[in-house]
């Protein structure tokens, strides 16, 4: 699919991964996030936890979001803290900060795709990890959920968080821009 990629990014930066559609980008994605096994090559993380592998100092945000539909809002983040071990934090707080307090006790099943991506975002406000992986992140999100997300992403960067995010369009936030593949 794509060979001699030589990609280096610093916490606090963010990478918009471009290219035409099957250049890779979800597949790079992917294999960071540790869903795919590189035929060569090495993915490392300076300065993470040595002992700890880079896919569980990531969130990967695909495509598809991963929500269990009978749950609510608030039960769905509660599942994701559990299942990715992350500390007690404030559930209320993030279920605002994506705009969905409206719905919190809302099952995932009647949300619309916007508002299951705002709620997928809120897993990453959950459980804190230095790396977003982000696959077409602003997909289905309004005006006001790219601008909302815009600014968590921002924060994420303020807090030495590092970015790598597959785009077809505007981030919303100041991004490197790196080609995966031949320009279209
Ligand atoms: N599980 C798989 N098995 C076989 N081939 C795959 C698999 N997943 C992806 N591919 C192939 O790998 C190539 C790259 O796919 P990828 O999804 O990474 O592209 P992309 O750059 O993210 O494209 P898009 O812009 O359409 O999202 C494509 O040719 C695709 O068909």
């Amino acid at each position: 699919m794509f060979d001699g990629l030589d990609v280096e990014a610093a916490g606090g930066e963010a990478l918009a991964l471009v290219g035409h559609n099957g250049a890779g980008k979800t597949s790079l994605l992917r294999l960071i996030a540790g869903l795919l096994a590189p035929a060569a090559g090495t993915i490392t993380f300076d300065g993470g936890e040595p002992d700890t592998p880079v896919a569980e100092q990531a969130h990967y945000l695909g495509h598809r979001d991963a929500l269990k539909p009978s749950l609510s809002v608030t039960e769905n983040l509660a599942f994701w803290r559990e299942f990715l071990g992350g500390e007690p934090t404030d559930l209320p707080a993030a279920v605002e900060a994506v705009g969905l307090a409206h719905a919190a006790e809302l099952p995932a099943a009647y949300l619309s795709a916007g508002q299951r991506r705002r709620l997928s975002i809120a897993r990453l406000l959950v459980v804190r990890r230095p790396i977003w992986l982000l696959d077409e992140p602003t997909s289905a999100l309004d005006v006001r959920g790219q601008e909302m997300f815009g600014r968590l992403m921002s924060d994420h960067l303020a807090g030495g968080g590092l970015i790598i995010a597959a785009t077809h369009s505007p981030l919303g936030i100041a991004a490197r821009e790196m080609r995966i593949g031949a320009a279209a």
